[in-house]
């Protein structure tokens, strides 16, 4: 799955030698290093053919699912079919190794960067591993066509057992600063490893509003509507979330923005390390797009380990007023909401062709824990000091804090679900009119 991630972001409309992907692997799993190896030598050939073919989406998996052959002439169709079968022998090889848990022994003598893992007590308990796996300012990195490849990186942060990790918040903050050191990119895009882009255009799209003459310098994130391609005919547990997603959402897009949702995300750097956004704030398009560290890989690798370290955040505010804030179940609405309460606006973006597909819970079971996981989020969210209708006082206008409300009020619902269920009920028994009698 977090191949296909990888690969379809790699294959963004956009030139690669301005894209720096990260991956940040929270179980710190070789087996995830190796599907990233392989990841990345697929791509010198992966890219070149989304360009040839245009394709879409750029996840080979979903792609392949779905497209059939080209039938144009007779050379396309060898192309498209060798390329096929590299990819199907590429995951062949990585499910191999999954299913043997077990690294190839020539792949792991090929890479002296598997000795890493000679260190690892287990996934809760190692050392940072960070390898720049592509370094695009390396003219050696390029795909079969001789083209530029983006960079890309694989980062899995310490984590000690004395020391809390505070989940996704904690492995993006991490990324986020270990990305500052290596390419410094003033947008960040942030997509879960369920997901992947589904639109080669998205990041046009983004810079787009980013860049606009007027409004653009206002803006600190750029939510995209997210879709699943895993739903159900009958979609009964409503997992698509159609009302929030193709209603609520605009709406709140009308009244200073929605909520960060946490996947498909384009987020304005600055703001998502705490910046306040100040009066007639101006960006220097120019300035700010050559800022990579001239620095050798092996020399960054060594260096920026430090930055994803347990310890890195004593006595900082990450986690607090920079990055993603820490403690709530649902760390993208908080995070969001704090930016918005700095001053900046937010914007939906839901182009005709779905900017990222991920995977919606489909059973019973996986519905009701995450309803649970999130409802408790939203109340928590409600019952701390982040309540927007007290935080947002003076920082958001109040329509927006009440369009908050709704979400965070989620769980609170219940004892109005409940009494509809009972009482009416109750009524037709005892013979109780439900409506006044006219
Ligand atoms: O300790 C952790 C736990 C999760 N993740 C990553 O977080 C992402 C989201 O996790 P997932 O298990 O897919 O959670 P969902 O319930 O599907 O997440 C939804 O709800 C979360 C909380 O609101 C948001 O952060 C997500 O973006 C949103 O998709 C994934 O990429 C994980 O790899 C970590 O990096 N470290
Ligand atoms: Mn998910």
């Amino acid at each position: 799955m977090v191949v296909n991630t990888i690969l379809s972001v790699m294959a963004y409309d956009y030139p690669p030698e301005k894209l720096s992907i990260y991956l940040s692997d929270d179980g710190g799993s070789d087996l995830t290093f190796y599907a990233m190896l392989e990841a990345a030598n697929f791509s010198k050939t992966w890219l070149p053919f989304c360009k040839k073919f245009r394709v879409e989406p750029t996840s080979p998996e979903a792609y392949f699912r779905t497209a059939s052959e080209p039938l144009s002439d007779a050379v396309n169709v060898k192309d498209w079919l060798s390329v096929k079968k590299l990819y199907e022998e590429t995951i062949m090889r990585i499910e191999t190794s999954i299913k043997l848990n077990r690294i190839p022994n020539h792949i792991r003598k090929q890479h002296k960067e598997f000795r890493e893992w000679d260190f690892v007590l287990s996934k809760h308990d190692h050392q940072t591993i960070l390898q720049i796996l592509i370094d695009g300012r390396d003219s050696n990195a390029v795909d079969i066509e001789g083209n530029p490849l983006p960079t890309l990186v694989y980062l899995a942060r310490e984590k000690r057992p004395q020391h809390h990790h505070h989940f996704k918040a904690g492995s993006m903050n991490a990324l986020i600063r270990v990305s500052s050191r290596i390419s410094n990119g003033p947008i960040i895009l942030n997509v879960d490893c369920d997901m992947y882009s589904n639109n080669s255009k998205a990041i046009k799209y983004s810079l787009c509003l980013f860049m606009d003459e007027k409004k653009g310098d206002e803006i600190a994130y750029i939510q995209f509507l997210q879709s699943f391609d895993n739903l159900t005919k009958n979609e009964i547990y409503a997992s698509s979330f159609r009302v929030l997603q193709q209603l609520e959402l605009h709406g709140l897009d009308a009244i200073g923005g929605p909520c960060y949702n946490g996947s498909g995300c384009f987020h304005r750097r600055e703001a998502l390390c705490g910046k306040k956004y100040e009066k007639n704030y101006k960006v220097d398009w120019k300035k700010v797009s050559d800022t990579k560290a001239d620095e050798s890989a092996s020399f960054l690798e060594e260096t920026c380990k430090v930055l994803a370290s347990c310890t890195f955040e004593h006595n900082t505010t990450w986690g607090k007023e920079m990055g993603l804030i820490y403690g709530f179940l649902v760390e993208d609405i908080i995070t969001g909401l704090n930016i918005q309460c700095k001053g900046w606006k937010s914007m939906y973006l839901s182009p005709e062709r779905d900017g990222f597909l991920g995977v919606a819970p489909i059973t019973l079971l996986q519905t009701l824990v995450q309803h649970k996981r999130w409802m408790d989020g939203h109340l928590q969210v409600f019952l701390s000091r982040y309540c927007p209708l007290l935080y947002g006082y003076k920082k958001i206008p109040l329509k927006l804090r009440l369009a908050y409300c709704p979400y965070n009020l989620w769980a609170a619902n219940c004892l109005a679900t409940l009494y509809i269920v009972v009482v009416p009920c109750l009524c037709l028994l005892k013979g109780i009119s439900l409506f006044p009698k006219v």
